[in-house]
């Protein structure tokens, strides 16, 4: 389907919307004189709600049963003056003092009344305040919880359609409207694309899952998106044949209370604007309102705001009626009737389970003795039932523009922009952030809307916003722009959950009761035990001892789980809080929050500890708590002496039988143990001293055959140059001298003798070796003098080193006498 066709076929295109900007008798534009009441309340649907308004909702819904004016026609004029004058009158002057009796007479102010007085359940949504197209019975899907839901509402129009829509997903431009054609225009898809001029199908799709989240605990945020004049006041707001999608809501909110036969209702609503960064109470009177804007005081929490308590869709009428004449609203040149401020109204459901008749008696304190701290519950808690708390906000935004002809409007369309472009980059980086699991810095406080807006669009609320876009040709730029921002907050990540405040005393309660009834079970079955056990099998007692200890770890858990609870009661304070407790004032400075920070992680570690040290104490302490009968305690005394003297027996036993004999293995065992280590000891000392001695003896040996080396040296050349002479005979000499031949009894005689003299030598050493202490075959192996020093010495084992004293004694004194040192002796004997 392509959208001229569909969006002609709007119902209430018979009535063409021309969109083309106009100047609007700028006279009174320019004045900011245009009274308020020439638009009709969004809840001047008497008709249609069939509760009855009050006389002064009556006399003002008469007056305003007129239908907006579409932009081009003129506005009709203020038949009484009575419009609360734009922003350049201020809003206490407001010419119309009913107004300010109103706000008084009518309130249900909630600090002034008992909550307890005005709960709504079931039985009290009168049947008018649900008759009517909503209560159809179904039960609305929630949808992505984790996402946002995105729809595009598209505005009728006469003029010439840039845009080609698939309902119900898809939009795109038409080529032709395209800034290049170079790239085909991208298509945007989303989950609802809606146009015509019918509410309802727009309710159902963007807004009853989430009113009915709210309704279950979850905090539900819809807020509608665009351009100015592009509907966003119509489908929040809508008008009498039309109820947009706030007027909707609370039906639906009594709607789902009446269905809900199991719970009773705490409603209060508030209804705020944010104007030229500056947010104002509506419901206050306009003279407090001016002078006491409302602050950002924590995460979600408003100070000081008014919160009106309504038990019926009457007064949520009258409240919101009341909201609505304070809003500014201004002609431009787009819009008669444009947004000057982003609204917000909020409702504040509060539930708990409905209890056995009244609350007297139960625990209830009477409003006043406990004030509520700011964004905690006004219900409390009673006999265990929890009280679950939520928030539906329902936002219509100011619409970007750009600037106009009249000085106060571009001064009013500055700031709006500017907290739309904020809204914009804080979407944005959320989108980026979960896209690409980053956590940048996300610029809420860069202006009040979204500073408002950050619990929810942080993930703790579901959200639904609706995009309203002007599909003439003349608005391409503005409509892009705006479906680029649905685009992107499509892909921010939510994790609402649900808000419960618990009763701790009640649970508490509850736990120790079901200690008892578990203690009273094990005794039973305790008492029973020696009886039974007899008559079970193996298996049957092994079940038996099972169950046993799962009621045992049972009772530990619950005994643990009052710790707990105890803990968190002593640090809450004077107030149930809610499970979202944290509450950061926007305004302390980076140091302040540091410090805040650490002193709860100190507060942090002391109650762990304290908790540690509570359970360890609880499981030393025997098990009977002390309001216990006598009777109990006595036995439990007679138990545990009975159980300490079972174990003196058998420690006493393990002694007699098992002690004694030990100890003497152990001493036989440490005696051998040390005789084995002493000889070894001694083994190891005699080993290398032996060692030390053998070394000792080489060394010497090895100078001596260095000795006897150089002197068979120093003989060899005394004999060749004796024989060279002649004086040895035999030798025959050519020189003049004739020197004389060597004879038999010459040098060489002499030479041989000391060889023999040599051997004779060798024999002598290895003689003194065979008296060696070392037992080794020494006939077979080289002497000491025939080794290298780099010989294998680990041929020696080690049983050969038994050293008898006496014997390397006498070798040594031996050794010393050798005829080696004959030899070396006799050396100055040589003739040289
Ligand atoms: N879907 C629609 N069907 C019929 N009329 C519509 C539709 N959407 C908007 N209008 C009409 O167009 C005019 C401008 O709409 P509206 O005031 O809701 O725009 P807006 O986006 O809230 O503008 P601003 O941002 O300036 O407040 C109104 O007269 C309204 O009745």
């Amino acid at each position: 389907m392509t959208a001229p066709s569909n969006l002609s076929s709007g119902s209430r295109l018979a009535r063409a919307v021309p969109f083309t900007p106009k100047r609007l008798l700028s006279i009174s534009s320019s004045s900011s004189e245009i009274a308020r009441s020439t638009t009709p309340s969004i809840l001047g649907t008497a008709k249609k709600y069939k509760a009855a308004l009050s006389a002064e909702s009556r006399l003002r819904s008469t007056k305003n049963t007129s239908l907006t004016p579409f932009p081009g026609s003129p506005p009709k004029p203020s038949h009484d003056g009575s419009r609360p004058k734009t922003p350049s009158t201020p809003r206490g002057t407001s010419p119309n003092p009913g107004l300010l009796v109103d706000a008084g007479d009518m309130s249900m102010d909630v600090s002034r009344v008992d909550p307890e007085e005005v709960l709504v359940d079931y039985q009290t949504v009168e049947p008018g305040d649900i008759s009517g197209d909503l209560d159809d019975g179904q039960i609305p899907d929630y949808g992505k919880e984790d996402k946002v839901l995105v729809s595009i509402r598209i505005r009728p129009t006469t003029g010439h359609i840039a845009w080609e829509t698939s309902i119900p997903h898809s939009i795109k431009l038409l080529p032709q409207h395209a800034k290049t054609t170079l790239n085909p225009p991208p298509e945007f898809h989303f989950d609802e694309v809606l146009s015509g001029s019918e509410n309802r199908p727009i309710y159902n799709a963007v807004a009853r899952s989430h009113v009915w989240a709210a309704m279950e605990g979850y905090n539900a945020v819809i807020f509608a998106y665009g351009q100015t004049a592009s509907g966003k006041t119509f489908t929040l707001s809508g008008n009498e044949e039309q109820p947009g999608i706030i007027p909707r809501a609370m039906k639906d909110v009594f709607a789902h209370i009446r269905r809900t036969s199991t719970r009773e209702y705490l409603l209060r609503c508030s209804y705020l604007e944010i104007y030229n960064e500056t947010i104002y109470d509506l419901l206050a009177p306009p003279s407090v309102a001016a002078t006491q804007p409302v602050q950002i005081v924590g995460q979600g929490v408003l100070a000081p705001l008014r919160e009106e308590v309504v038990t019926s869709l009457k007064s949520v009428r009258e409240v919101m009626e009341r909201g609505e004449r304070h809003r500014r609203t201004a002609s431009t040149d787009w819009n008669e009737r444009s947004s000057r401020s982003h609204s917000v109204f909020r409702l504040v459901i509060e539930s708990r389970e409905r209890g056995e008749g009244k609350a007297e008696g139960s625990g209830r304190q009477t409003p006043g003795m406990r004030p509520p701290t700011p964004g905690g519950t006004r219900l409390q808690t009673i006999g265990g039932r929890s009280v679950q708390m939520s928030v539906l906000s329902l936002i219509d935004l100011a619409g970007s523009e750009k600037a106009t002809s009249d000085k106060e409007r571009t001064r009013e369309g500055k700031y709006i922009n500017t907290s739309l472009l904020t809204l914009g980059s804080v979407i944005g980086t959320l989108a980026e952030n979960a896209g690409k699991n980053k956590n940048d810095h996300v610029p809420y406080r860069n202006s009040k809307l979204t500073r408002l807006l950050q619990p929810s669009l942080s993930g703790d609320a579901r959200i639904s916003v609706v995009c309203t876009i002007n599909p003439d040709v003349s608005a391409v730029t503005e409509s892009t722009s705006t479906l680029g921002f649905a685009a992107r907050i499509k892909r921010v990540q939510l994790h609402a959950k649900k808000k419960e405040v618990v009763d701790t005393e009640a649970l508490i309660e509850r736990y120790r009761k079901e200690i008892e009834e578990l203690k009273e079970k094990l005794a039973e079955r305790e008492a029973e035990a020696p009886c039974r056990n007899r008559r079970l099998s193996a298996r049957e007692q092994i079940d038996e001892s099972k169950a046993m200890r799962d009621l045992n770890a049972r009772i530990q858990q619950l005994t643990k789980l009052i710790l707990t609870s105890q803990s968190v009661d002593e640090n809450k304070g004077d107030e149930s809080r809610s499970a979202s407790p944290v509450k950061v004032d926007f305004d302390m400075s980076p140091y302040q929050l540091q410090q805040e920070l650490l002193a709860a992680h100190l507060q942090i570690e002391s109650q762990s500890n304290q908790i540690l040290s509570l359970e360890a104490a609880l499981l030393a302490r025997p098990e009977i708590s002390p309001d216990a009968p006598e009777a109990e305690k006595d036995k439990l005394i007679a138990e545990q002496q009975k159980t300490i003297r079972e174990l003196e027996i058998v420690v006493r036993g393990y002694e007699d039988n098992l002690g004694e004999p030990l100890r003497q293995v152990k001493e036989d065992v440490e005696r051998e143990w040390v005789a084995r280590l002493q000889a070894e000891v001694r083994q190891r000392e005699e080993k290398e001293a032996w060692a030390t001695e053998l070394v000792r003896q080489l060394e010497k040996e090895k100078r001596m055959r260095t000795t006897l080396e150089e002197e068979r040296r120093a003989l060899a050349a005394f004999v060749s140059k004796f024989d060279a002479l002649g004086l040895g005979g035999g030798a025959n000499l050519t020189s003049k001298l004739k020197p004389a031949k060597p004879t038999t009894g010459g040098a060489t005689a002499v030479f041989a003798e000391r060889q023999q003299n040599r051997a004779a030598n060798l024999v002598s050493i290895t003689s003194i070796k065979e008296e060696s202490p070392i037992r080794m075959d020494i006939k077979n192996h080289p002497s000491l003098l025939e080794q290298t020093p780099e010989d294998d010495w680990s041929m020696m084992e080690d049983a050969s080193f038994e050293v008898e004293a006496g014997k390397l004694k006498n070798a040594g004194s031996r050794r010393a006498e050798s005829p080696l040192k004959d030899v070396l002796g006799r050396k100055e004997n040589i003739p040289l």
